[in-house]
């Protein structure tokens, strides 16, 4: 399928699993994220094992002026998105509410939020006339239920939730289908992020059980993104087997 995709947070996790499993079905991408150096080595991977092209894009998606620059840099022959995976996003802390940060706070809803209302909005004049291109949104359980010391990143989540179901509201008039993904734990650098680096702290978050990988998450999102155009999923809650809900797992002891 010679699609284009369009992909936040590809260096890493999700982004960076979803980035390799289109392209081994051929499809083009726009693979961006803040790591520039991860971007060209993804390029390299990708062009080079699949034969597709790529194309890395540096920008913070927290920057309204950077996200709007860098699209508008798209050569004639990359202004077209038949697949946008708005997929940047971080926790920061695991704080109770009156302890945690602002500046954490701040920074999952700007990257979380804004960050996906800005690339969302900067990206879909190239995909509106496609005719039949398609929005998804990474979410998270946390956007579905509530847990000690969510807040922020909850709140964010449950944005993301009601964006997306705004979003496919707004959007159909123009065949844009919208699927919101909501993962449960999955192991990448989401939780070293979240715990700034604390790698015992991060490694607990995935004891006793098998969590998600980022493979999982992005061959869920695929068979979305696979489906004939009549066909959407609008919202799809996935997690490893072990875990009941945003809050209940289930661990071997
Ligand atoms: N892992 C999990 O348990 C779950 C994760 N999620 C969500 O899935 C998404 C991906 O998470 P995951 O792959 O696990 O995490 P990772 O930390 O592995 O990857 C996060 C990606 O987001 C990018 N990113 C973060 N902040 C910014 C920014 N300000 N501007 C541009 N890019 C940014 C990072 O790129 P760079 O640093 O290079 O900019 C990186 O590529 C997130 O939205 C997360 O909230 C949802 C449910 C579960
Ligand atoms: N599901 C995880 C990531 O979003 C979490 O809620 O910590």
């Amino acid at each position: 399928m010679n699609r284009t995709i369009f992909i936040t947070g590809a260096t890493s996790g999700f982004g960076q699993a979803c980035a390799r499993k289109f392209a081994a079905g051929g499809d083009h991408l726009i693979i961006t994220g803040r790591r520039k150096d991860r971007l060209e080595a993804l390029k390299q991977e990708l062009e080079d094992r699949s034969g597709i092209q790529v194309m890395p894009l540096v920008f913070d998606v927290q920057d309204r002026s950077a996200v709007f620059a860098a699209v508008a840099t798209l050569p004639e022959a990359w202004r077209r998105v038949d697949i946008l995976i708005n997929n940047a996003g971080l926790a920061l802390g695991r704080d109770f509410f009156e302890e945690a940060s602002l500046e954490d706070w701040d920074t999952m809803i700007d990257t979380n939020v804004k960050g996906l209302l800005y690339v969302s909005k900067a990206v879909l004049p190239l995909m509106i006339p496609v005719g039949n291109a398609h929005i998804i949104n990474l979410g998270s359980v946390a956007g579905k239920e509530v847990y000690e010391k969510g807040n922020a990143y909850c709140g964010s989540k449950f944005a993301v939730d009601a964006i997306s179901r705004s979003m496919r509201i707004d959007l159909l008039r123009h065949g844009i289908k919208v699927t919101a993904i909501h993962p449960g734990a999955a192991e990448t650098e989401f939780s070293n992020v979240r715990f700034k680096g604390d790698e015992s702290q991060a490694k607990k978050i995935y004891e006793g059980y098998t969590p998600l990988s980022a493979e999982d998450v992005a061959d869920v999102i695929h068979y979305c993104a696979s489906l004939p155009p009549h066909v959407c999923i609008n919202d799809l809650v996935l997690t490893c087997t072990a875990q009941a809900d945003a809050i209940y797992f289930y661990k071997k002891s």
